[in-house]
């Protein structure tokens, strides 16, 4: 059986998945040496709207995303709560499965860590996993004080350092720049326009052959 002690967490709503997404999978799951990161795509995304593609079209765009790239997985426990997807819920699961030991990281983009202080028992995460927060452009570090203030004493030196315990660390990760948002990819399907290298092909395909997005 392959080795799980040390996994990785990306969550999001990927509506639709981009080479945002991936390249910062690729990039976290080298630095943090992690046996496996598994993108872990949301039912009910807690603190937005109702996504444009529903959760399986979601679900089979990131799967069709990661296949060609090992080390990457797809964990689709979120769908099988017919519920808001909080963090804390999933990784109480997860705890529920792979024991105290292993080191788990949940990986957010500064926007979402901009937010934390509006997640589900935000603070429970600590005590169930480590945070990696990537700095994403167009979104500076700006979290609420209370979030500050937690992750204080939590900052390690490096994200190698993650798997020396199995929750509890804070890191901050520069990793390269992609300015790319779903956001702006729904946009330009609604306008008719390309997204030809935002996105793999694979998932042009999905939105193309389900008429996502127009
Ligand atoms: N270009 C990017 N670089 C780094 N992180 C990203 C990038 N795009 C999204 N993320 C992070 O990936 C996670 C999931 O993002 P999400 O699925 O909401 O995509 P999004 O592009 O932000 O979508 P939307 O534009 O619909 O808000 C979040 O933690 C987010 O911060
Ligand atoms: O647990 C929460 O309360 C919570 C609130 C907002 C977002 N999240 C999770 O954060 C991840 C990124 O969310 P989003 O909305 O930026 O795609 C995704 O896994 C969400 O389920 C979690």
């Amino acid at each position: 059986m392959a080795k799980r002690e040390h996994i990785a967490l990306f969550g999001g709503t990927f509506d639709p998945v981009h080479i945002g997404h991936l390249r910062s999978a690729i990039e976290v799951r080298e630095a943090l040496a992690a046996d496996e990161l598994c993108l872990l795509p949301n039912h009910q995304p807690p603190l937005r709207g109702a996504p444009g593609a529903d959760s399986r079209q979601r679900l089979a765009m990131v799967e069709a995303a990661v296949a060609p790239e090992p080390g990457l997985n797809v964990d689709a426990r979120e769908l099988r709560r017919d519920e808001p997807s909080y963090t804390v819920d999933t990784l109480r699961e997860l705890r529920g499965e792979l024991g105290a030991g292993p080191a788990l990281t949940v990986v957010i983009g500064s926007d979402a860590f901009n937010n934390l202080h509006h997640w589900q028992q935000w603070r429970e995460l600590f005590s169930l996993a480590h945070l990696l927060v990537l700095k994403r452009p167009g979104h500076p570090l700006s979290a609420d004080d209370a979030v500050r203030d937690e992750v204080a004493p939590r900052r390690l030196a490096g994200p190698s350092q993650f798997a020396m315990a199995a929750s509890g660390g804070f890191y901050v990760m520069e990793l390269i720049q992609l300015p790319i948002s779903a956001t702006d990819i729904r946009r330009r399907v609604a306008e008719g326009k390309s997204i030809r290298y935002l996105v793999p092909e694979a998932v042009a395909e999905c939105i193309d052959q389900q008429d996502l997005y127009r």
